[in-house]
């Protein structure tokens, strides 16, 4: 008899380990304008203006910079019960969390799912004040929501069936004949909860959060332009292909990458079609057929497992950078290139 799937709403919470606390909270609430609802000299707990939830962000002090858990939220307290039966039937490491392990998130169950990611499941949330309309506080990006987490992982095939059977449905693919090298997922009825990057992982490739408007991301380039930490702009401004949102791409003083994103589609009706894109499309991952830089192909974010330590990382037999990428305008792999470490 299969163990039925929690009903999990969304992407909804995450975990980050830096390095440098009053630097990292210099990069995403000074500059970005991220609200810091509760903080400490260890954490600090961000929000977006939008979000009603205690925090949608955590940033801990650590002595290695890593991704420390991806968290959703699910529809009752009993689907908290079903995630923790649904991944201990797999014979996946499961941890019971009582309520208050992180500020404001009740009971929940962490688990590591089968591309090795720690992967949290929670329902009771503190709710806190809403600034949606508190245009007096709004700063920077003036992000509002989590919206998204994205992976790195060897399998992309394996990833996108697995979270098929945790009730994911696939709003956006690239693919050619022979794999899958791309999938979008999503619970709510937007174009993602989780997406996955095929690359050596497991590894975060991003977390991203809805901001109002693209004059938020531009706003977000020009004043960290003004501050001369342009550095940290990776990828963008830009539209993305698929997804349709405009996007940028920041990496953290940490190296932590996230999205500022906005303008993607509903995706709620129950025979919402699935969008398949050719990996030879230049104009998939940036729809006016700008390069991707290769960093973002490469990059990420160390996984911590349930135990602490760093997942040892799987590379992949073949990825989309390595095959004929048009705007990327790289060639065709060849053989030796592939043989490459
Ligand atoms: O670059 S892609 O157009 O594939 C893309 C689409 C949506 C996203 O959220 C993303 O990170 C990347
Ligand atoms: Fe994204």
């Amino acid at each position: 008899m299969p163990v039925p799937a929690p009903d999990v709403v969304r992407a909804a919470d995450a975990e980050l380990a830096v390095t440098d606390l009053p630097r990292a909270r210099r990069f995403w609430v000074d500059a970005l304008g991220f609200v810091a609802i509760e903080e400490d000299d260890e954490v600090i707990y961000l929000r977006g203006y939008e979000e009603f939830l205690h925090h949608s962000l955590v940033l801990r002090k650590a002595p290695e910079p890593g991704l420390r858990r991806l968290a959703y939220r699910v529809r009752t307290p009993e689907d908290v019960q079903r995630a923790k039966e649904f991944f201990a039937a797999k014979g996946l490491p499961t941890q019971e969390v009582p309520a208050g392990t992180t500020r404001g998130i009740g009971e929940a169950v962490r688990v590591e799912d089968p591309l090795g990611f720690p992967v949290e499941f929670f329902h009771h949330a503190e709710h806190g004040p809403r600034h949606v309309q508190r245009y007096d506080l709004r700063r920077g990006a003036e992000p509002a929501r989590i919206d998204h987490f994205n992976v790195l992982t060897p399998d992309v095939q394996a990833a996108h069936d697995f979270y098929a059977e945790l009730g994911f449905r696939t709003s956006e693919t690239i693919e050619d004949d022979d794999q899958l090298y791309a999938a979008w997922m999503f619970r709510k009825p937007t174009v993602h909860d989780i997406a996955f990057t095929g690359g050596a992982g497991p590894r975060l490739h991003h977390i991203a959060f809805f901001v109002p408007e693209s004059h938020h991301i531009l706003r977000a380039c020009d004043i960290l332009g003004a501050t001369a930490d342009h550095a940290h702009i990776e990828r963008g401004p830009g539209r993305h292909g698929v997804s349709n949102a405009f996007y940028l791409y920041l990496r953290d003083p940490d190296g932590h990458r996230l999205e500022l994103y906005t303008s993607d589609y509903y995706t709620g009706d129950p025979d919402h079609p699935t969008s398949r894109w050719s990996v030879q499309d230049p104009r998939r991952r940036d729809f006016w057929g700008h390069d991707v830089v290769p960093s973002w192909y490469r990059e990420g974010s160390t996984a911590f497992g349930l135990d602490g330590k760093p997942k040892p990382l799987v590379h992949p037999p073949v990825s989309e950078e390595t095959v004929h990428v048009g705007a990327d305008g790289i060639g065709v792999a060849t053989e030796a290139q592939l043989q490459q470490p």
